[in-house]
């Protein structure tokens, strides 16, 4: 059954499994701009959520609101609520730091500190208070072996991580993400700025990382969306035209526009 004959956008066949993130008539405008609209999206424990649609449809802000890093521009303004784990943090009373600790977020440049490798992975369990040496540095191998990059620099984690490839910084910043045990990862086009060996691996590790965490994903790339995820929401002018289960999407979606988009005949 398509999205679009269900209320509250949740895909046939979700039934059993926990919800992550539920937004419920969530509209977003900076200034004057209405970026999303009515947005109502359930987003389920450990899978991979796909997100697409044509450039300036919303999708970076779509995952930035559920992390409130789009509060940061001073324009914005939302209404409508979001659900993390059934707690409503949109409300002025839920603390932006305990989300923080809980959803990573992963850019599309990588962007590691200028600072060792190891002190990449480190930074986020030392300002939560971490301070044994023993402890960070089982965090260090844990999070880069969870990441897919533990062998290629178990040898040089006291090098500057601007010397690692585009790629290696990227897993780098999935890594670091890892350290501080989210629950959720958010990835906004993590692969567009990598070469295809570099997206493989990235693509092979989220595969890997949905057994733990749950991964929304911001791609413009369909073959990645219809490669990684189970679930694929399409946005279009700030709206959600369709979400589905990502077969469907891609083989049988119920909406032209989505037909349209996937097929490449906008966007
Ligand atoms: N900081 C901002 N201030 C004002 N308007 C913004 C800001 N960021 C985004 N917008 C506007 O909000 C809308 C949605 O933008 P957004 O970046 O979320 O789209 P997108 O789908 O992620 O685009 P792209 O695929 O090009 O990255 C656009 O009209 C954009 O111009």
């Amino acid at each position: 059954m398509s999205l679009s004959t269900m209320t509250n956008n949740e895909p046939a066949g979700s039934d059993e499994k926990k919800i992550v993130y539920d937004t419920k008539d969530l509209n977003l405008w900076y200034g004057q701009t209405h970026a999303l609209k009515d947005i109502n999206l359930s987003i389920y424990e450990k899978e991979v959520t796909a997100i697409i649609g044509p450039s300036g449809c919303g999708k970076s802000t779509f995952i930035k609101t559920l992390n409130r890093m789009v509060e940061l521009v001073p324009s914005v303004r939302t209404s409508g609520t979001i659900e993390y784990n059934g707690k409503s943090i949109l409300d002025k009373s839920f603390k932006v730091e305990d989300l923080r600790t809980r959803v990573g977020m992963v850019f599309q440049k990588p962007n590691p500190f200028p600072k060792s490798i190891y002190d990449n992975i480190t930074y986020g369990p030392k300002i939560h208070g971490i301070r044994s040496k023993k402890i960070l540095d089982e965090i260090v191998e844990r999070s880069l072996r969870g990441a897919s990059i533990w062998d290629e620099v178990k040898d040089r984690l006291k090098e500057n991580a601007y010397g690692l490839s585009g790629g290696q910084q990227q897993r780098l910043c999935i890594a670091r993400c890892l350290a501080i045990e989210p629950d959720v990862i958010l990835m906004d086009e993590p692969t567009s700025a990598l070469d295809p060996k570099s997206t493989l691996r990235i693509e092979e590790l989220v595969q890997e990382l949905k057994k733990e965490y749950s991964i929304i994903i911001v791609t413009h790339n369909m073959q990645q969306a219809a490669r990684i995820s189970d679930k694929t929401a399409f946005f279009l002018n700030g709206e959600v035209i369709e979400y589905d289960q990502t077969d469907n999407i891609f083989t049988n979606p119920s909406d032209n526009r989505t037909e349209d988009y996937i097929s490449g005949r906008f966007g």
